[in-house]
């Protein structure tokens, strides 16, 4: 392929390379990473914003938020829905496993698994493994959640189908960006810990394999440009010995430009028995055409998102007439109720900025999240607020979908989310308050109503969910002090 297209296929990459210069140090947030808002607080004067959207909606990348969200995350997701499993030839294995054992695996494959700290497959991995492993192989078309364990199953199956005394390529994975593909190399790594004799190669920006030469290792991890480069322009090892094809992150691969045509010239590169894995955390129709276009006969499994619901949480609305007011009402809040931490969302990114400030200078320890931050910093952040250094988090809407911290009591709205055409934005909203109420804890939702239009807004909401939204007075101690019990 040419390399302006490569390029262009790449430019999303360097994009957050940029942004995210060594994925290590963000385990180490540097010892002078104070809570933002004090480092960025400069006029402490500022004045209250008064245009509600005086920026943009800040927006980052699928591929950003996916990588963000596999760095912050410590485990498994927890989903207790049932698995639903299709399949096209009824006579491929359909059976679940309980343990890993049950998979027999090779033993040094088996002890890297437990050295992970898995000790047993999650409800994916259950269905998953045994379909994967399966002999003749199966396809396979996977999606679930991010964080319900996908990578480590097509990880364990890639590995498990090496065959070591053969020294070509494999095992092949796709992933749509740089940072992905070293994340799913590195749990291969780690599962692979004892089995030194299988080798991978990453196939991204900056490594190069000189003219001429043959790839020897048995797992390449690559995004779709640079193995086009390798195996279809510089023949650097046989797409046709390839046994074993993933198809990572597909949803985020279709929406990068470049990269679902880039798969496809891949995929037809492919031996028909090639066994291929494809997997997505979203279901959307244009990610199972993708899909369907790519992988023969598969068995589909799927594990449906659990719903966030309300039914956990108590929602109030305190009627304010303007931001200081809101303030107000938030520091009572504050003042009166021993809180295990809170999220306040704010409209905009100068408004959560001005609201940290002030909370700051009155001696409260908040941090802010906000889009212009970098992924390190705005790791380093959720860290910190999860580690209870701070009590209160404030953002924009930048993390509202992937933010899981379970001490959060309280959800305070700033500002109502609304949708372009003014109307309110009720999944933003439900996502918002899902923060709270998790883990089977009751939580409690405080949305702060300046004038019509916000009133208008939590009425859509109310109706939309059928719930009604108590009024709070947030002058009346004995009211706030009730939230409390
Ligand atoms: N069986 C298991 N037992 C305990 N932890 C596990 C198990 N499988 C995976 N994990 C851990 O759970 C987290 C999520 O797993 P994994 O990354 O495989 O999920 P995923 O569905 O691929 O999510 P994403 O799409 O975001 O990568 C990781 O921290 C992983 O180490």
């Amino acid at each position: 392929m040419s390399k302006v297209s490569w390029e262009e296929a790449t430019e999303e990459e360097l994009k957050l390379a940029e942004k995210l210069k060594s994925v290590e140090i963000k385990k180490e947030p540097p010892a002078n990473n104070v809570s933002p808002s004090t480092e960025r607080s400069g006029d402490s004067k500022s004045p209250v914003p008064d245009t509600p959207n005086d920026e943009g909606d800040e927006q980052i990348t699928p591929a950003e938020r996916s990588l963000l969200q596999k760095i912050i995350r410590r485990g498994l997701v927890e989903n207790k829905n049932d698995i639903e499993i299709q399949r096209k030839d009824p006579s491929s294995p359909l059976f679940s496993i309980k343990t890993f054992e049950a998979l027999h695996l090779k033993p040094n494959l088996l002890k890297g698994v437990y050295a992970m700290g898995f000790n047993a497959p999650s409800r994916i991995q259950e269905a998953a493994l045994p379909i994967l492993l399966a002999e003749p192989p199966q396809n396979m078309i996977a999606q679930s959640q991010s964080g319900t364990g996908k990578t480590a199953a097509f990880v364990l199956a890639m590995l498990s189908r090496v065959d070591p005394s053969k020294n070509y390529p494999q095992v092949l994975c796709l992933s749509p960006t740089y940072e992905l593909a070293i994340q799913t190399g590195e749990v291969a790594v780690k599962m692979a810990q004892y089995c030194p004799e299988i080798k991978l190669r990453y196939a991204v920006r900056g490594e190069e394999v000189p003219r001429g030469t043959k790839i020897t290792e048995h797992i390449i991890i690559g995004t779709p440009g640079k193995v086009l480069d390798w195996g279809v322009k510089f023949k650097f090892f046989d797409l046709g010995l390839v046994s074993v094809f993933v198809l990572d992150e597909a949803d985020i691969m279709i929406a990068t430009q470049g990269h679902q045509d880039q798969s496809f010239r891949i995929h037809k590169m492919l031996k028909r028995s090639c066994q291929m894995m494809f997997f997505s955390a979203t279901y959307e129709q244009d990610v199972m055409t993708f899909a369907e276009a790519i992988v023969r006969n598969p068995v589909i499994i799927r594990l449906k998102r659990e719903e966030e619901s309300l039914d956990n949480i108590k929602q109030y609305y305190v009627n304010c007439r303007n931001a200081e007011e809101k303030y107000r009402a938030i520091s009572n809040i504050y003042g009166v109720v021993t809180i295990g931490q809170a999220i306040i969302f704010c409209q905009t990114r100068k408004i959560a900025s001005w609201l940290s400030e002030k909370m700051s200078r009155d001696g409260h320890a908040v941090a802010l999240l906000t889009g212009e931050l970098t992924v390190e910093q705005r790791i380093a952040v959720l860290d910190r607020f999860r580690e209870g250094v701070e009590k209160v988090l404030i953002t924009t809407n930048v993390l509202a979908r992937g933010i899981d911290v379970e001490q959060v009591t309280i959800v305070v709205n700033f500002d109502l989310p609304v949708l372009v055409n003014r109307r309110a934005d009720c999944e933003t909203y439900l996502h918002r308050i899902g923060r709270t109420g998790r883990f089977g804890k009751a939580g409690i939702a405080i949305n702060l109503v300046d004038g019509q239009e916000a009133m208008g807004l939590l009425r859509q909401i109310e109706e939309h969910f059928g719930k009604k939204i108590a009024l709070l007075d947030a002058e009346d101690v004995d009211e706030i002090e009730k939230l409390g019990q």
